[in-house]
C-alpha cells in the first residue's frame, strides 16, 4: 500500500501521521527539581506531560495518552513499580513504553522493573546526552510499532478501519460503557442491490463506489469515540458509545442522505436511479447479562428489516 495515499479519518490509524508526530513524554517523579531537569532535556523536541505521584501519573497517562514515560522508582503513597503495574494491567495504555528512572540501581532493582514490564532503567542523576539517546531509541521502535499497529488496522481498498479493529473496540466501548452505565449504539450499513451494480458496471467501478461510501462516512462529523468501520464486502458498521436511539437514529438518517445526495448513477438499482444504502440501528445500555455480538445481530436483523422495507431506509430498536 502506498502510505502517501491514506487518508484514514483518525490520526492515529495513519501509519504516516504516527510515524511523523511529534513525541509525547510523561516525566514522573516526586521532586519538581529532578522533572525540571527532564523537561530541559525533552521540551525541544517534544511534548512533555508532567506528574508528581503515581496517582496523578495515571491520570495524566490515561488522559493524554503518551508515547513514552520516564518513571521514578521510589515516590510517596504510590511507587513507580505500582504505577508500572497498573498501566501494563490496563489494555489502554500497555503498550505505552516505561524507563525507570532511579538512585537505586542494584541489579534486583533493575530485574524487578524490568519483570513488571518496563524497557529500560536509567540511573540519577541523569545524563542529558544518556538519557536522551536511549529514550529516542525507544520512542522509535514505539513508533514504528504503532505504524505496525495502524497498518493492520485499516481496509485496504477504503482506508476506513477494518473489521479488526472495530471488534477490539467494540469490546473496549462495550466494557466503558457498562463501567458507565450509559448506552452504546451500532450502526450496519449496506449498500443496496450491490451485486447488480458490480454485474452492469463491472468489478472496478465496484470498488470505486464502495470508495466513495467509506469516504462519505468518514466525514459525517463523527465524536472522539466513534467508529465507522469496513464490516466486510459491501457492509460497513458504525459504534457510537454513550449515544441513545435517537442520537443514532438522527446519525443512520444522515449517513443514508449523504450516500443517496452522492448520485452515483446505478441504472439496475430496483429502489432508487443512484446508489443508495440501508440501515439498521440497535442501542442499549450493556450489563453483565449482554453480549456486544447480540447487539450487533439485532443491529443486523433491523438492516434485514430496512431492506425489507424498500431499501434506502433506516430501521432501529433500543434492547431493554
Ligand atoms: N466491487 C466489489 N464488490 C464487492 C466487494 N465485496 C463484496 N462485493 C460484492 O457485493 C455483492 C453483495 O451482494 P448481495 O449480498 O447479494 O447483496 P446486494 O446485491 O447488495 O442486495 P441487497 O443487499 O439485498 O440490496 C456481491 O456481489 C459481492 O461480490 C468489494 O470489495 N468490491
Amino acid at each position: 500500500m502506498d502510505m502517501s495515499e491514506i487518508s484514514t479519518y483518525k490520526s492515529e490509524w495513519n501509519p504516516e501521521l504516527v510515524l511523523t508526530a511529534r513525541p509525547r513524554l510523561l516525566v514522573v517523579d516526586d521532586q519538581a527539581v529532578n522533572i525540571q531537569a527532564l523537561y530541559q532535556v525533552f521540551a525541544k523536541d517534544s511534548e512533555v506531560f508532567m506528574a508528581t505521584s503515581g496517582k496523578q501519573a495515571i491520570e495524566v497517562c490515561r488522559q493524554k495518552m503518551p508515547d513514552l514515560i520516564l518513571l521514578d522508582v521510589l515516590m510517596p503513597d504510590m511507587d513507580g513499580i505500582e504505577v508500572c503495574q497498573i498501566l501494563k494491567d490496563d489494555a489502554e495504555t500497555q503498550n505505552i513504553p516505561i524507563i525507570f528512572v532511579t538512585s537505586q540501581d542494584s541489579p534486583e532493582e533493575e530485574t524487578r522493573g524490568l519483570e513488571v514490564g518496563a524497557v529500560d532503567f536509567i540511573t540519577k542523576p541523569v545524563n542529558p546526552a544518556v538519557v536522551r539517546a536511549r529514550v529516542k531509541t525507544h520512542l522509535t521502535l514505539k513508533m514504528q510499532s504503532d505504524a505496525l499497529r495502524a497498518l493492520a488496522s485499516i481496509d485496504g481498498l477504503t482506508h476506513l478501519p477494518n473489521r479488526r479493529l472495530f471488534d477490539e473496540r467494540l469490546e473496549a466501548e462495550w466494557r466503558a460503557c457498562r463501567r458507565a452505565g450509559v448506552s452504546i449504539a451500532l450502526i450496519m450499513i449496506d449498500v443496496d442491490h450491490f451485486k447488480k451494480y458490480n454485474d452492469h458496471y463491472g468489478h472496478l467501478e465496484g470498488d470505486n463506489c464502495l470508495k466513495q461510501v467509506a469516504n462519505s462516512l468518514m466525514e459525517n462529523n463523527w465524536r472522539g469515540r466513534d467508529l465507522a468501520a469496513r464490516y466486510g464486502g459491501e457492509e460497513f458498521v458504525c459504534l457510537m458509545p454513550e449515544t441513545d436511539l435517537a442520537g443514532a437514529m438522527s446519525k443512520a438518517e444522515s449517513l443514508r442522505a449523504k450516500v443517496e445526495a452522492l448520485a452515483i448513477p446505478h441504472e439496475l438499482s430496483a429502489n432508487a436511479d443512484f446508489v443508495t444504502i440501508s440501515v439498521g440501528v440497535a442501542t442499549t445500555v450493556p450489563n453483565d447479562e449482554k453480549m456486544a455480538e447480540v447487539l450487533l445481530g439485532i443491529a443486523d436483523e433491523q438492516l434485514y428489516k430496512a431492506k425489507q422495507a424498500g431499501r434506502n431506509g433506516i430501521a432501529g430498536v433500543e434492547l431493554p
